[in-house]
């Protein structure tokens, strides 16, 4: 088996034994679930270091210009390299039946088919063609405002982001951040305690939450909070193609 081959089998068997039934527990309950280990330090090292390759991306975006935040990322283009493309096909399966079943919960009519390349399908015929994975790269005093990656009428309501950096040695502060936002309550903050390599699974922008007279919709957004030192690097990773 060449290199590439056994990564992407390696990858596949790693996704396979995790405990699926508690991460959709935690996305239920809180919104996010963390995943610890899913890359280790070396492909980590390898994605991060890949920021200065052109030649992988489509588009280069710095956050203080859009009033994002500041710090910058660039969209892969495609073919999307390795591990990036095993890791949107093979995650995407996992989390579209939750996403199915909040859409019912909430009635939204949108359902999402079992497989990844349908979907895209889906997404490229309503002219959403481009893709979203991203690298973004943060120094000191950079941060990432909260906001939702939504591009275009389609939308997958899951979303991943990996850390590439390890925090207290290549970067201090930098946290992830998430807020939700009730109806008719002041939001609730969230701080997701990433090590390199952990993945963190989230709501793009709403979800279900059972309450005692119902079930009632919560907004999400995430960022960054500001870097004091250091650098960090996240690979992001959105299963809808943007227009
Ligand atoms: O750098 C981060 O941890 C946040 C990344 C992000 O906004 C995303 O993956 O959509
Ligand atoms: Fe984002």
């Amino acid at each position: 088996m060449n290199a590439r081959l056994s990564e992407a089998t390696a990858l596949a068997g790693r996704i396979d034994a995790l405990d699926w039934h508690a991460i959709e527990e935690a996305l239920n309950q809180e919104g996010w679930a963390q995943i610890n280990g899913l890359l280790d330090a070396e492909r980590c090292h390898a994605l991060a270091a890949g920021y200065a390759d052109a030649a992988q991306f489509r588009s280069r975006i710095v956050m203080a210009r859009y009033a994002f935040g500041r710090g910058e990322y660039q969209y892969y283009a495609y073919p999307l390299p390795e591990p990036i493309a095993s890791l949107r096909s093979l995650l995407y399966p996992r989390l579209a039946p939750l996403a199915n079943r909040w859409n019912e919960a909430m009635g939204v009519a949108a359902r999402y088919p079992a497989a990844h390349a349908d979907w895209l399908a889906r997404c490229h015929a309503a002219g959403q063609r481009r893709p979203t994975p991203l690298l973004l790269q943060y120094g000191p005093g950079d941060y990432n405002c909260l906001h939702q990656d939504l591009y275009g009428e389609l939308v997958f309501p899951l979303q991943v982001a990996i850390l590439l950096s390890e925090p207290g040695r290549d970067f201090e502060g930098g946290e992830f951040v998430l807020t939700e936002q009730r109806p008719r309550m002041q939001s609730r903050p969230m701080v997701v305690p990433l090590g390199q390599g952990d993945a963190v699974v989230f709501a793009v922008n709403q979800r279900p939450v059972q309450g005692t007279r119902g079930t009632y919709r919560v907004q999400l957004r995430h960022g960054v909070s500001k870097l004091r030192s250091g650098q960090r690097h996240t690979l992001g990773m959105i299963f809808h193609d943007a227009t």
